[in-house]
This record gives C-alpha cells, structure tokens and sequence, in this order.
C-alpha cells in the first residue's frame, strides 16, 4: 500500500470522488502550494445520521477537558519564578513589560490571552507597579493559585478551551465507513488508513469562547512517528464563529515569503501572532482577521463537512519527508453555538524509526 499524495493541482480545482454508498462528493482545492499549504475541502463527506451518530456515542458528561502539553507543567516555586524572570528579563532593568508576561503565560500555562485587571486583582502587589511586574513581586506571587483560578473564572484565555473524547473502530463499528470516505477522498487505500488512523478524536467546544489557538498537530522534528495528515470533521453546524483558520496559507498573496517551504525563522514570529484568540475573524470588523493573517483560509463549519491537509511531505512508502510550518491552524472561538467537530490522524514513520507500524 502506497502512500499516495492528493495532488491539490490548483486553487479551486474540483475532484468528483464516488463513496462506496453511491454517493459523488467533490473534493475541492482551497488552498495549494502557491497559497502557502495544500487543503482540501469536501462539503457533506459525512451525512447527518453519521453526525448525529458519533455525537450520540460521545455523550457530554463521557468527555474530558482537552489539555495541551503545557498543562501537565511543574508548579512554580520561588526558585523556578527567580529563573524564569532571569530567562525573560533580556535587558536585565529588573522588570518585565507586557509582553514579557504575555511570553511567561504561554509558556508556563499556555494562556494566551488575560487583562491586567484580572491580574492586578487576584496578585494585588503586582497592581503597585502598573503594567510592569518587578523582580521581586515576581518571585514571590502565588503564579499557581493564580493560574488555577484564572482557568476557572477565563477558560477562554487559555490556548485550549474544549472537551473530547477518543473513540475507537472497534468499539463503534459504524465508524468503518467513515474510514472508507476518508480512503476515498484522501486516495490512500482503505486498508492503509486502517492501519495508520489515531482513534476518531471527538471534540466539543462550549458556546461563548470555545476555541483551539493556533497549533500544529505534529512535532516539527524528531519523531519516529508522526500525524502527517490531519482529516478534521464538522458535526453541526454553526451559525456565527467557530472558524477553522488555516494560519499559515496567505489566499490573496499578500505576503512576501515563500511561506509553504520556510522554516522556523519566519514561522516563530507568525506563529506568536496567531496565538490570541484576536487573530480570528471579529464580527465587529466584518469578519475580517487582522494582519498578517487577512488573507488565510478560514472555514465556517458546516455539519459533514471535511478538512484534510498534510503536516509534513510523505514519500510512496511512508516515510515523512520536510514539515509543513504552513500547516499551523487553530479553531476561532464559538460565540451563541457549541461546536462539535473531530480529528482523524493518519501516521507515518522516520525512514531510521525503530518502530515498524
Ligand atoms: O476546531 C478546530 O477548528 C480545529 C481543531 C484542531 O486543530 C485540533 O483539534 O487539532
Ligand atoms: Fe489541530
């Protein structure tokens, strides 16, 4: 079984694909090389019966908070505070500026968004110095007590704010022709998506900030295992938010780079910009997304709807080739609707893996 690559051939390009039901779907490039990242879209791939399916076999109170990797992160003594603030004070005036914070957050709780107030309230010796936090008021804040309860009151905040599950082929057997479809529109074999798909992923976002900031699916590096591709799934539909951005593609091409074949040079700085929930569409601008994303891909869920796009290249015999930074997305935040959506992953391995799949 080859590991056969879907050629996008251009933007807008239209693929009939035949499922094994009788049914012709489209396969429909909407965004290639040239745009930054080859993605594909295919409207109606799962029918409503199997919408409601897979959402009825993961009942609400069965799902878990989605986690990221940060959030099995150490506490922060006073020691570990004292060598952060050293890290992030680069030019050593004892103090750290906005941004400085906004950089320990992510890194230290993957929250990437919050407002002074909401600090300066629960860490009062913070709110003498303003929008600056000294060394020593640094050290010795409660940064533990103060994420916990700002992942309570702000789940918003964080880059993560859903519940999933995971559901295997064998335990819900009419997720077989899901895998089918998948085989069909991806031009990999039934057999082969068999033997390489991660158990469905099920995800639930709540309504009124539900969201997903910007990610890749795979480590860049250094894996003898890898997702690379992503098959993502909308179960209902949405009316307002909740957009699948596509971070790295650039639709109009307003942007210099070569974005598809850069590297982490260029990435790292783009990547820092799409990790606040205000990179996405704002209702208030028209659904416009600031820059530099104002021309990236950005689907509305559509209940059926599937997405797929590859993380990284795939030879003929699976081994993975040059990641795809382009590959970085993200889920917009909900507003009035829940979300329900999810992932299948499909793996290859390094040509020097010590694990044969
Ligand atoms: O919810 C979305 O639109 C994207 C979700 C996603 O990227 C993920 O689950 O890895
Ligand atoms: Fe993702």
């Amino acid at each position: 079984d080859q590991y056969v690559v879907r050629d996008p051939v251009r933007v807008n390009y239209e693929l009939p694909v035949q499922l094994k039901d009788g049914r012709e779907v489209t396969v429909v490039t909407r965004s290639d090389f040239s745009t930054g990242l080859p993605v594909f879209e295919v409207k109606d791939l799962l029918t409503e019966e199997e919408c409601n399916a897979i959402r009825s076999a993961a009942p609400k109170e069965m799902l878990e908070r989605s986690e990221t990797s940060t959030d099995k992160g150490k506490p922060i003594s006073a020691k570990r505070a004292a060598k952060i603030f050293k890290n992030l004070d680069e030019n050593r005036d004892k103090s750290l500026d906005a941004e400085e914070i906004a950089e320990f957050f992510k890194e230290a709780a993957d929250m990437v968004d919050f407002s002074w107030e909401f600090l300066t309230a629960r860490l009062p010796n913070i709110a003498t110095t303003g929008l600056k936090v000294g060394k020593e008021e640094f050290i010795t804040a409660d940064w533990d007590g103060f994420f916990s309860s700002a992942k309570t009151m702000h789940p918003e905040w964080f880059a993560r704010h859903s519940r999933q599950t995971w559901m295997g082929y064998s335990d819900h057997p009419f997720l077989e022709t899901v895998l089918d479809k998948v085989a069909a529109v991806t031009g990999l074999s039934e057999r082969l998506v068999r033997k390489t798909a991660e158990p469905m992923q099920v995800l639930l976002y709540p309504p009124h900030g539900g969201h997903y900031s910007c990610h890749h699916d795979t480590a860049p590096d250094g894996l003898d295992d890898a997702r690379f591709m992503t098959v993502f799934f909308f179960l209902n539909d949405v009316a307002d938010g909740g957009e699948t951005v596509l971070f790295g593609t650039d639709l109009n091409g307003t942007f210099p780079e070569d974005r598809a074949f850069a590297g982490e040079d260029i990435w790292g700085p783009i990547e820092s910009q799409c990790q606040s929930v205000l990179s996405c569409p704002q209702p208030s601008r028209g659904h416009a997304m600031p820059q530099p994303f104002s021309s990236a891909l950005a689907v509305k869920p559509r209940m059926g709807t599937a997405l797929f796009w590859y993380n990284m290249a795939v030879d003929p015999k699976g081994h993975i080739g040059q990641f795809y930074w382009s590959s970085i997305h993200g889920g917009c935040p909900t507003r009035a609707d829940e979300k329900w959506a999810a992932n299948v992953w499909l793996h290859a391995r390094a040509k020097k893996s010590r694990k044969e799949l």
